[in-house]
Parts: structure tokens; sequence; C-alpha cells
């Protein structure tokens, strides 16, 4: 018997980013919204721990305990005194190292399908207490729809979402580090009083009522990280104007980069800024996808 377990990427609508924290992490005001680009990990009974990756990126991917997936089952075994034994296969479609959260995706959905394969029945609190410990977007990744994290972004209050909303997202040449991101934060505002991150009212508004115009209109100035992941990765800055130039209502990083992620009025109009894209030449890939979407799922 095999579980498998379908698990969405994050675009990050806002990240207010407060200053660094005595233990290194950021506080933030994290407005995730899941969007419909997924991977898929398949658990399957094994007589020890292994991991199998397929899809765009697969080679960047650890297949060692290192893996956010293995070490999801790691602890999820732990917790209940059994041996972590298990074949998982990742079948990747979230760019890997993109600012997407492709990782804690993989993460959450080893979590999902190792609980539902073991007979462990997690309640929700353990399985978020995990996801927590793994890292600040795990838990995201497996609640999915659209939520405002705080603390370092694991603490999720879930937030209104009344439309649909249409993306594009660019893939880029290469990854960054998410702590080298936020390093760069840092160093950028050594000489700053960064102020409390605190989520802008006017932004939930808009997601509640599924106000597109109204999101777009705050997005140019909503991702704290992007001015790093722009000194960091310049290019990126190309990218920006060309789905701008393409007819996008907006244009940001994603998350920690080097993603960068489209706003569009309607799936048709994704379609045409992913073509403009493409032929920018700025980008690798264009993907498109509808937010929000479900979080976590069995799917077989
Ligand atoms: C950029 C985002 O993707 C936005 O959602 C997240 O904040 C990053 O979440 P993540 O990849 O799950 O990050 P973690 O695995 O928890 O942490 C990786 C590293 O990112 C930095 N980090 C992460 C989250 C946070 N609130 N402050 C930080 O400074 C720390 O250097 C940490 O060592
Ligand atoms: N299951 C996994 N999938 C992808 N990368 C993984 C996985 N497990 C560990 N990693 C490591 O984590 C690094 C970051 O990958 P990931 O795709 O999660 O980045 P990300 O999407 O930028 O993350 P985030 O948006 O949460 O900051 C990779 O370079 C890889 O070395």
């Amino acid at each position: 018997m095999s579980v498998t377990v379908r698990v969405p990427a994050k675009v990050n609508v806002q990240l207010a980013v407060g200053a660094a924290r005595p233990d290194g992490f950021h506080d933030l005001a994290n407005v995730f919204l899941a969007v419909g680009l997924y991977d898929e990990v398949t658990a399957t009974p094994a007589g020890e721990l292994t991991v199998t990756c397929e899809g765009p990126g697969a080679g960047q991917v650890p297949l060692d305990r290192t893996n956010l997936a293995a070490r999801a089952a790691i602890a999820l075994a732990a917790r209940h005194g059994i041996e972590p034994d298990v074949h998982l296969h990742i079948a990747k479609d979230i760019p890997v190292a993109g600012g997407m959260a492709g990782g804690s995706a993989d993460a959450a959905g080893a979590l999902l399908a190792c609980d539902a394969l073991w007979g462990t029945d997690a309640s929700r609190e353990e399985l978020l207490d995990i996801c927590a410990e793994l890292g600040s977007d795990v838990p995201f990744s497996l609640v999915g729809g659209a939520a405002l994290g705080t603390g370092r972004g694991e603490q999720l209050r879930v937030l209104d979402v009344g439309g649909e909303f249409h993306w594009v997202f660019a893939v880029a040449d290469g990854g960054l580090s998410t702590p080298a991101v936020y390093r760069e934060f840092d160093r950028l505002n050594a000489h700053t009083d960064v102020p409390e991150p605190v989520a802008s009212q006017r932004l939930l508004d808009a997601l509640a009522k599924g106000d597109v115009d109204g999101l777009a209109s705050l997005l140019p100035d909503s991702n704290g990280l992007q001015p790093a992941a722009l000194s960091l990765f310049p290019e990126l800055t190309d990218t920006l104007a060309a789905g701008r130039a393409a007819g996008a209502l907006a244009a940001l990083v994603s998350g920690s980069g080097p993603t960068t992620a489209f706003l569009t009025g309607d799936a048709e109009s994704a379609h045409t800024v992913a073509e403009g894209l493409l032929a920018s030449g700025t980008c690798r890939a264009a993907r498109v996808a509808a937010s929000p979407a479900p979080g976590a799922t069995v799917v077989s």
C-alpha cells in the first residue's frame, strides 16, 4: 500500500520583516497565499528510509536524511517510538530553491503521507507542531488557502479569500539561499531602525474581497526581502520589468526569490504575460497558476 499527498507552493503577498532576533530569526507579518503549483509525495513501506525525486530541478534536491521530507518522516516516527522505514518519492513541480516553499511542501506532504501510512493518527495540533520544528514555512504548506504567519512565520491565522487570483511565476536561472537573503536584509538595514512587522489591513481586505486591482496596487512594496533578493540577484529587475511590460498588473519577488511573481487580471492574461516573459529571455520558464489552493491533501 502507498499513500500520495499533493501539496501546493506559496507566494507571499506581504512579507513584512522585523529586525534580527537574538536567535537569528526575524519576526514577520507574513501573508501566505497557496498557489496551484504542486509537488506530490508518495510514501511506501520499505526496509529503511529512502528518498527519490523526479521533475524539474530534481538534481538539486538532496536524497539523504537532510531532505526535508525525510526529516518529517524521522520526526513523526520518533514521536511515536517507531522506525521511519519508508520510501518517499517526490514528484517535483515547484521550482527548487525558488522562494516558493518547495522543500516545505515536501515536508508537510511526507508528514501527512507517513501519518496515514503508519496509522499514527496524529492530531492536527501535533502535525502543526512537527511542521513548525521542521521550518518556518512548513505549517502553511500543511494548511494552504491563505494565512497570516507571525513569529518567524509559523504561527498561523487563517485568512478569508473572496475570489480567485491569477498569477504567472517566472523561474530564474539559478537559486537563492533563504539564509543568505535574510543576511543581506540585515546588511542593507544595518543602520536603520527596522519597525515591528505588521500586516496591512488594506491588503487583508483586498484578499477577503477578491479585489485584484486593490491587491495589485499594494504588491510592489509588500515584500520586505525584495531589496535583498535584488541586491544578490540584480538580473531580476529585468524580469520584473518584462512582466509589467507584458501586461501584469503587479510584479514582485516571490518570498526570498529568485522566482518572480506577476498578478494578472484573469487566466487569459496570465497566459499572455507568460508568453511575454518567455519571449523577453529574462527567465528560464514561466508558469501559470491560480490561487487560493488547498493545503496538503491525501490524493490516493
Ligand atoms: C522567506 C520565507 O519563505 C517567507 O515565507 C520564509 O521566511 C523562509 O522560511 P523557511 O525556508 O521555512 O525558513 P527556515 O527553514 O525556518 O529558516 C531558514 C533560515 O532563514 C532565516 N529566517 C527564516 C525565517 C524567519 N522568520 N527569519 C529568518 O531569519 C534564518 O536564517 C534561518 O536559518
Ligand atoms: N524536499 C526538498 N525539496 C527541495 N529542496 C530541498 C528539499 N529538502 C531539502 N532541500 C534543500 O533546501 C534548499 C531550498 O529548497 P526549497 O525548494 O525549499 O527553497 P525555497 O522554495 O526557496 O524555500 P522557502 O520559500 O521555504 O524559503 C534546496 O537547495 C535543497 O538543498
